[in-house]
This record gives C-alpha cells, structure tokens and sequence, in this order.
C-alpha cells in the first residue's frame, strides 16, 4: 500500500488578509506551508499550488512534486489527484495547507480508519448551542444532535476518490462531499481541536500560541543482533535474499539486520525487543519473515504519534559482500516502514577476520534510529 498526502495550498486567502497569501505567511518565524510540510515529514507529498508562486514553493520545497491548483480547492485537489493517477498509489490524504497544526496521532488515526472504510475524516461534535440570527437578534435555535466540524486530512482509496471528483460538477466544501455523492462511505475520525485552518487574521496569533506550547520530543534506540551460520545457500538481509555458500541459522528467517533496525526502533519508543512482542516460543514466529516485526514496529511508531527521522544499520561479515545490495536493501527497509529511502542508511564492515565474525561464524549487526515528534 502506498500512501500519498495531497495538500492544497493554491487559494488566495482572501479572509486572512495580508500581502501574501496565508500559506506564505510567518507563523513563529517559519511560513505557515512549512509547518504544515513538516508535519508529515518522512510521507510521499504532493503540493498544489498557485502558479504565482512556483519560486516561493520551489525554495521551500525543492523536492517536493508541485501541481497548478484550479479556481476552487475542488478543482486543485482533482488537479493533484489527476497528477497521482499511474504512480503506484492507493491510500491519499488530502489536507489543506492551511492546518499547520495537524498531529502525527490524527494522521495515524485516519490510516487506521482507513483500512475498514473507502474513506475516513476527522471532525468534532459541536458542543456549543446552535442559534440561528438575524439582524444581530437570535431569530431561532438548532438541534445540534448529529453534528460536526469538518476538519482535513480527509482520508481515502486512491482509485475511488478519483472516481469521484471526476464524476462531480466541482462545486463540493470538501472531499468529503465529493466521496458521498459518490456513494463512498466516510467513517467519522476523533478530529483536534488544535488542528484549526487559518481563516481569519487573528487565527494567526492563536495557531502561534499552540505551535509555542508544543516542545519537540526527539528519541534515539539502538539494536543489536547476531546470528550463526549454518548450511545453505543463501542469506537474507535487510529484506533481501543474498545467494551465499551458507545460511543463517534462527528461528525466524534470521534476517540479522532488520533485526537490529526492529530492536533499535522499539528501543527508541522503550517497548522492549522483538523478542517482547513476537515470542520465539510461539510455534506461530518459526520461519516467518522478518517484515513482520519491521512493519509492527513501525506501525507502533505512526500508532504513537512519531515519524522516523532517520536509520542506520551497519551489517559485520567478512561474506557476502554487501556493497552490491546495499541500494535493495536500503530500498526494502524504507519501503516496509513506509518512509522515504533516503532517510534510511545500510552499509557494511568486516572486522578484519578478527573474533567469530571474521572467522566467518556468523553475522553481526548494530542500527541506529531516531523518532520525532513534533
Ligand atoms: N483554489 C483553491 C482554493 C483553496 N485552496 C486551498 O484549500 C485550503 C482551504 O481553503 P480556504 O481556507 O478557503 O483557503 P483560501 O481559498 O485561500 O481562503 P479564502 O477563501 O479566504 O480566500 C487552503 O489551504 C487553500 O490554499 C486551493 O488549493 N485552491
Ligand atoms: C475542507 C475544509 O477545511 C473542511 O473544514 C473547509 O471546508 C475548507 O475551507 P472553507 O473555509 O470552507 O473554504
């Protein structure tokens, strides 16, 4: 499954005032598109954008894919959505530039939701009364049973919402609209409170005040794992099977260094080993591949509120040689995490024939990672 986050960011901000659009506003010293960029660090983005301002995205973002926005946000994210078709996507969010404030826990909240429902979008139930006014004078009330603030990222099948904005005059709120005039079911997602869209000029100060009061929690783990040799003819490391003159022996696949990178990982959010949360007493764990235990950690990571920020993972043999796999295996870690490759690292060292690895035993392994959540 790969997911891409859509963000629209091509309107004119006509509420907000101010002589640039809102998105390019500061917000604590950073334009208010950075903030909003950084809270999906580590994701495959798109951008939308208004063609006035190529350079400005262009310097904030210089790798980053941007889209032409249209005349309304309807037609910006059909415009990105269109740009996406036949690149190998399934799962988009589609968030409005204008919520710098989106958490890493709604994000995660929303792919969960995701995985039982064509599309899923947070939102809070009104709490206030509802009044309906006239001429400065309350001229009604308003049940407000049922209820709800409609906030972004709005979550959905790639394939189905295509389909949908397609199929749509083009005049929806949001991306919710348009996947129920397509009949697509949208399961409702706890939303935050803190995740408010500048709209109006004194959203500004109230969006700083938030970003001030959010410390940025940075975790580092580490792993290490070794495995013996035994008769075979092949390896697998970091995910990729390495025709040798010998097998790793274990209970699992033996996959020595996507052990380490697993261990480091739930290392790094203090939950214990692989061992912790798939038990080499149960029968279930024998043989089984080790992407498993990668992707429950990094799950445990999206699950918790963190991104990857980056790893590192140092394989110990004296064979096979690493060098010709180390792009596969740099590739197939990032692809089983679900971050960008080059947040990943993978390379190798011998220990000069020295101790049980240079006597070719086995193979040792030692990774590095680092968790951030904003
Ligand atoms: N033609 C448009 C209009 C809006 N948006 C984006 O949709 C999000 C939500 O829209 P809104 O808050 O209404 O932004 P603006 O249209 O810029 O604001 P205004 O209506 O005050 O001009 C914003 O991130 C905005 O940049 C867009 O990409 N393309
Ligand atoms: C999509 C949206 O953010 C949902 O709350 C909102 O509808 C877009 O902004 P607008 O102020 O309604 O134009």
């Amino acid at each position: 499954m790969t997911t891409a986050v859509l963000i629209v960011a091509a309107g004119r901000g006509t509420r907000a005032g101010g002589e640039i659009p809102k998105q390019w506003q500061l917000l604590r010293g950073k334009p208010v598109l950075a903030h909003t960029l950084a809270a999906f660090a580590g994701m495959r983005i798109v951008l939308a954008i208004h063609p006035d301002d190529r350079a400005r995205a262009a310097a904030l973002a210089p790798d980053i894919p941007l889209v032409e926005g249209g005349a309304t946000r309807a037609q910006s994210v059909k415009n990105a959505l269109e740009a996406l078709e036949g690149t190998g996507v399934t799962k988009v969010l589609i968030h409005d530039g204008a919520r710098p404030l989106v958490s890493r826990a709604l994000i995660a909240r929303l792919e969960a939701a995701l995985d039982a429902h064509p599309g899923a979008a947070p939102a809070l139930a009104v709490t206030d009364a509802l009044w309906r006014g006239e001429a400065g004078l309350v001229s009604g009330t308003q049940s407000r049973d049922g209820l709800y603030r409609a906030q972004t990222p709005q979550a959905f099948r790639f394939a189905e919402i295509l389909a949908a904005h397609r199929a749509h005059p083009g005049n929806a709120a949001d991306d919710v609209e348009v996947a129920r005039a397509a009949g697509l079911d949208v399961a409702i997602v706890e939303g935050d409170e803190d995740n408010l869209k500048l709209t109006f000029p004194g959203d500004f100060a109230r969006a700083g005040r938030l970003l001030e009061g959010r410390t940025m929690d940075v975790r580092m783990g580490n792993g290490y794992d070794v495995h013996a040799f035994t008769a075979g003819d092949h390896v697998w490391l970091c995910g990729v099977k390495v025709p040798h003159d010998k097998a790793l022996l274990g209970h699992s696949d033996a996959d020595v260094g996507m052990h380490a990178l697993t261990d480091a990982i739930y290392g790094a959010m203090a939950m214990g080993d692989i061992g912790r949360h798939f038990p080499p007493s149960d029968p279930q764990w024998k043989g089984a591949a080790s992407h498993i235990f990668l992707a429950h950690a990094a799950n445990m990571v999206r699950e918790k509120g963190y991104v990857i920020s980056n790893c590192d993972v140092t394989l110990v043999c004296e064979r096979p040689k690493i060098g010709p796999h180390a792009h596969a295996m740099q590739q197939e870690l990032a692809r089983i995490m679900g971050v960008e490759p080059g947040r990943v690292s993978v390379k190798a060292t011998t220990s000069e024939r020295l101790g049980f690895t240079g006597r070719e035993e086995g193979i040792a392994s030692i990774a590095t990672c680092v968790l951030v959540r904003a």
